[in-house]
């Protein structure tokens, strides 16, 4: 069971902690609805677009990659696709690394990959690399669903980039993406949220 032995990292039985209330809960389950559907109504077009001012706001956030390892993410949902962006970071001397699923309410695991490299489905179907050295980047870019103005973000309620961020040994640069239909005013943040160092969007 999750939270026994030796694990390092705070951790609880499943379900909310007893601060995010029961009405809190089921606002964070109706509002990620609402801004998947409102994401997935986009046009591609539209997508891409504003896929590109948030690679430039990243470009702009990250300086110079070199040397330096971003992990990104496989996109779904209408998440910004910043595939090409990857390609970017690499020509610039930069790796890429994508996060992997191990296992429900446990941290993620990120692997090294570069575009071409073979990819296998994991949990929940979603695409990880199939080899790939386990890394720890020093740039974490996380797909937000929802973000406020404090830099929480609201991700799709597995706590996954919560845990991860907790367990990790160095301190990343914390970057969430989404477009900036995603604003609202508070994610009603519970103790375990931890904020972003900021948002990129593509207001
Ligand atoms: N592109 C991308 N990759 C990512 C994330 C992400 O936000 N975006 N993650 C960021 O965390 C992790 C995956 N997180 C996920 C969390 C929940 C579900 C999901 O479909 N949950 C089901 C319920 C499943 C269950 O409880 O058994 C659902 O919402 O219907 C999928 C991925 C790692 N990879
Ligand atoms: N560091 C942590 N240790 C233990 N449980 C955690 C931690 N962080 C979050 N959780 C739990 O995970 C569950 C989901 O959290 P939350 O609603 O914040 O997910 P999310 O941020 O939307 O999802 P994700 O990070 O996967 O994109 C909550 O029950 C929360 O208590």
């Amino acid at each position: 069971m999750a939270g026994e032995g030796s694990n390092p990292t705070p951790d609880r039985p499943d379900g909310p902690p007893p601060e995010l209330s029961r009405e809190v809960s089921q606002w964070r389950v109706a509002e990620r609805k609402r801004l998947i559907d409102q994401r997935l109504a986009m046009s591609a077009d539209e997508r891409t677009a504003r896929t590109r001012t948030i690679a430039e706001g990243l470009d702009r956030l990250i300086g110079a990659p070199q040397g330096r390892i971003v992990s990104l993410y496989w996109p779904f949902r209408g998440e910004p696709d910043l595939r090409q962006w990857s390609e970017k970071v690499i020509a610039a001397g930069g790796r890429i690394a994508l996060p992997v699923v191990i296992a429900k309410a446990q941290p993620l695991e990120f692997r090294l990959w570069a575009p071409g490299e073979p990819l296998e489905r994991g949990v929940w179907n979603i695409l990880v690399p199939s080899g790939g050295r386990v890394v720890e980047p020093d740039i974490v870019v996380s797909p937000v669903v929802g973000f406020d103005s404090a830099n929480y973000r609201l991700g799709y309620g597995g706590g996954f980039y919560d845990r991860t961020l907790a367990a990790m040994r160095k301190r990343p640069l914390k970057l969430g993406v989404g477009y900036a239909g995603a604003r609202l005013a508070t994610i009603h943040p519970h103790s375990l949220d931890i904020p972003m160092d900021a948002i990129v969007t593509d207001e």
